[in-house]
């Protein structure tokens, strides 16, 4: 197991008006597959814009110990690829730290090569369900050997002729979808993968953008993805767009932040990612898209975010889960500042991400003075409206960044400071975190709550 080293307690306190520009990282699921994807190709591509945070540098790692030749140079990430089919074998095993991404897109980019790896993570991934991806990978012949419940560590024995497959993705998550198709490179004639509900579309976006012959057709059943297998890949010259999952921090801290004025430069809004932004506006929050345009096939904006006075608590539609599945918890925090209440239906997924996220989230702002409702696949935050909630409190951040940086923005606008016992797992998404908020004015310290 990958070792996480000694918590960092860190406390939020009231920030005066957030001010100036927030430059965010790369995003992750685009890093994440661009570094796959160059490693599965033989040339040099060449990516600008990587996201270095730590999940993104474990599936580098991983890479590498699958046979790529990666490396950084002069501001840009060069890789050279082995070719679909030629992963080497792993000489030990590969450990994807907190990264569900990571592992589970790599298991399925080795699952129809004739080679065997062993796979582990941190305390968090290692709970994490991993059945969901061996279980499309077995129908292409893959083998796997985990622990009860389909969890890491794990072994995976490649298949070695493989199978064509067709798949009903059974659950909305794009990890699943990304490892069939993955999967699909290695095998012989087409993979189809069917998804009810629309994830993100990244691995079929690069894939055709690395030269695989891969089709999306909307129809009753849903989305039917066809790839063709062994395709020849042409290395690619990458520019990763910044991460909307991450701008999502910086602009929900304006909203709630009095007088804040905050501009978060060139985020994607691939419709398949912006569902937070769609719901702020119908809370009535002062945000705005400027300089609207398309870069790389992607829209993208310019995102101003104003603190926001009269926010109203909204039903969330359960069609937009898929799309905010990341934003969820600093949703919350908004809704903690919203009047009435914010209802958010459709969303199971978040009990098996890094956390339980709506169990860690109702937890922590139950302790910050808001009342939060919750059933199996869905939860309710009652706002308390602009000014009105208490703080106080230190919250568990359970090894996951989302839920650590969420109660960091939360305390930015309580009355009294909120704390989290460990901010250390924000460096696996968002490393400059705390600089890159601390430059707009937020008051962010690595210290416990002082009695
Ligand atoms: O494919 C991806 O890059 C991701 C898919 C989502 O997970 P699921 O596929 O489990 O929904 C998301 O939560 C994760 O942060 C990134
Ligand atoms: C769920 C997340 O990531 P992953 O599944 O890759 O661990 C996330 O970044 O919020």
């Amino acid at each position: 197991m990958s070792s996480h080293g000694a918590p960092i307690p860190m406390t939020s306190r009231a920030s005066g008006p957030l001010k100036g520009e927030a430059h965010v990282p790369g995003d992750k699921s685009i890093s994440h597959r661009s570094l796959i994807l160059g490693a599965m190709t033989v040339g040099e591509t060449k990516v600008t814009g990587l996201l270095e945070g730590q999940d993104v540098l474990d599936t580098a790692k991983a890479m590498q110990a699958f046979g790529a030749d990666i490396e950084k140079r002069d501001g840009t990430w060069h890789i050279h690829g082995v070719g679909v089919g030629g992963f080497a074998e792993p000489e030990n095993v590969i450990d994807c730290g907190n990264s569900g991404t990571g592992v589970r897109l790599i298991m399925g980019a080795m699952a129809t090569s004739p080679i065997t790896a062993t796979f582990t993570g941190d305390a968090s991934l290692n709970g994490r369900p991993m059945a969901r991806v061996t279980d499309p990978l077995a129908l292409f012949g893959t083998k796997s050997y985990g622990r009860k419940g389909g969890r890491l560590p794990m072994t995976l024995v490649g298949a070695a002729n493989p199978l064509s497959v067709r798949y009903d993705v059974p659950v909305p998550s794009a990890q699943v979808k990304s490892a069939v198709l993955l999967a699909g490179l290695n095998a012989p004639g087409e993979t189809v993968v069917v998804e009810r509900e629309a994830t993100r579309d990244h691995s079929e976006r690069m894939l055709a953008g690395f030269g695989a012959t891969i089709e999306t057709v909307e129809t009753n059943e849903g989305r039917v993805i066809t790839l063709q297998g062994r395709p020849e890949f042409k290395p690619q010259t990458i520019i990763v767009p910044r991460d909307p999952s991450s701008a999502a921090f910086p602009v929900c801290a304006a909203l709630i932040c009095e007088g804040s004025d905050v501009l978060v430069p060139n985020i994607g809004l691939n419709p398949t990612r912006a569902g937070l932004f769609t719901t702020l506006r119908e809370m009535g929050a002062d945000l705005t898209y400027e300089n609207e345009r398309e870069e790389g096939g992607e829209p993208v904006a310019d995102l101003r975010a104003r603190f926001s006075p009269n926010l109203k608590g909204i039903e969330v539609p359960p069609h937009r889960a898929a799309s905010m599945i990341d934003e969820y918890p600093v949703l919350s925090v908004v809704a903690a500042f919203a009047e009435g209440k914010t209802h958010m239906p459709g969303v199971k997924e978040l009990r098996v991400k890094e956390s339980d996220r709506i169990d860690a989230m109702a937890v922590g702002l139950r302790a910050a003075g808001i009342a939060v409702d919750e059933g199996e696949d869905w939860w309710t935050v009652h706002g308390l409206g602009h000014g009105n909630v208490a703080g106080g409190a230190t919250a568990a951040s359970h090894l996951d960044h989302r839920i650590a940086m969420s109660f960091m923005v939360l305390g930015m606008a309580t009355q009294k400071p909120m704390s989290v016992d460990d901010g250390g797992p924000i460096a696996t998404s968002f490393p400059i975190f705390e600089t890159l908020m601390g430059n707009l004015g937020a008051s962010i310290t690595r210290e416990a709550a002082q009695e």
